[in-house]
């Protein structure tokens, strides 16, 4: 299951501002990568979805209490664009990642390829690909949730959005809410244009406090589609056991 390279991705994932985007990460716990994918790989990657035989499995997420909508999750090998963006952004992803740690006092430290870490993964019996289309129609959302697969946890992830708002859809907003000790919840809306990407905390992130860094709780859905289709291609950098 190594990640096939898609060069083009690869090449305008390196030519992004990673000093100024890992500064926003640090800052808000999410960052937007403008206009990662074309309108055209963004409908090229959408129109994969009714391909049974490039997922493993299908979920209808109001059978699971998740909200409503659906999604798949890819199988290996995943297809050379999504496999390129996942390789790529790991890569640029994964000294934040260890800063992180460092910073919330977790011991756990990532390598600097994606290779390395899916084998880490797979010791650890997480072997199940992650990548996933999903779609919601009007009235679906996504009830706000934390994508954690097992004991290994790569701390961002990344989401894009494959259709075009007001165009394609309206609502369907995505949105983060973090909880810091002793305070009530606070949300974030993300706007997001058409091959928008938003970088994001899984589940925790440090914030600086005047005694020193504390980590706050994260978690991450969608508000409801109003009308017409949204679809988003998530890219989750852990396997799944
Ligand atoms: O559809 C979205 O924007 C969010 C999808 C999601 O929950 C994910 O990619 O983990
Ligand atoms: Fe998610």
């Amino acid at each position: 299951m190594t990640e096939t390279n898609d060069t083009k991705v690869t090449a305008r994932i390196a030519a992004l501002d990673w000093t100024a985007l890992a500064a926003a990460l640090d800052r808000e716990g999410w960052a937007v990568l403008p206009r990662l994918l074309s309108a055209a790989e963004c409908y090229d990657t959408a129109a994969l979805y009714p391909l049974e035989e490039l997922f493993r499995s299908h979920v209808q997420m109001a059978r699971h209490g998740f909200g409503r909508g659906e999604y798949r999750y890819f199988s290996y090998p995943l297809p050379p664009l999504v496999g390129g963006l996942r390789g790529a952004l790991y890569a640029q992803l994964a000294p934040v990642a260890n800063r992180w740690h460092e910073r919330m006092e977790r011991v756990e430290r990532f390598p600097a390829d994606h290779t390395n870490y899916l084998a880490q993964c797979h010791a650890a019996g997480q072997v199940r690909p992650t990548p996933l289309l999903l779609q919601y129609g009007p009235g679906d959302y996504n009830c706000l949730h934390r994508d954690l697969y097992g004991v290994e946890v790569f701390p961002l992830q990344v989401a894009v959005l494959l259709s075009a708002p007001g165009a394609d859809f309206t609502g369907g907003e995505f949105v983060l809410t973090e909880q810091r000790p002793r305070m009530q919840s606070r949300a974030a809306v993300v706007p997001l244009g058409h091959g928008d990407a938003v970088v994001f905390a899984v589940n925790e992130r440090p914030v600086a406090g005047s005694r020193g860094d504390y980590r706050v709780a994260m978690r991450h859905g969608v508000s409801e589609v109003r009308s017409g289709h949204r679809r988003t291609l998530g890219i989750i950098f852990h396997d799944a056991a």
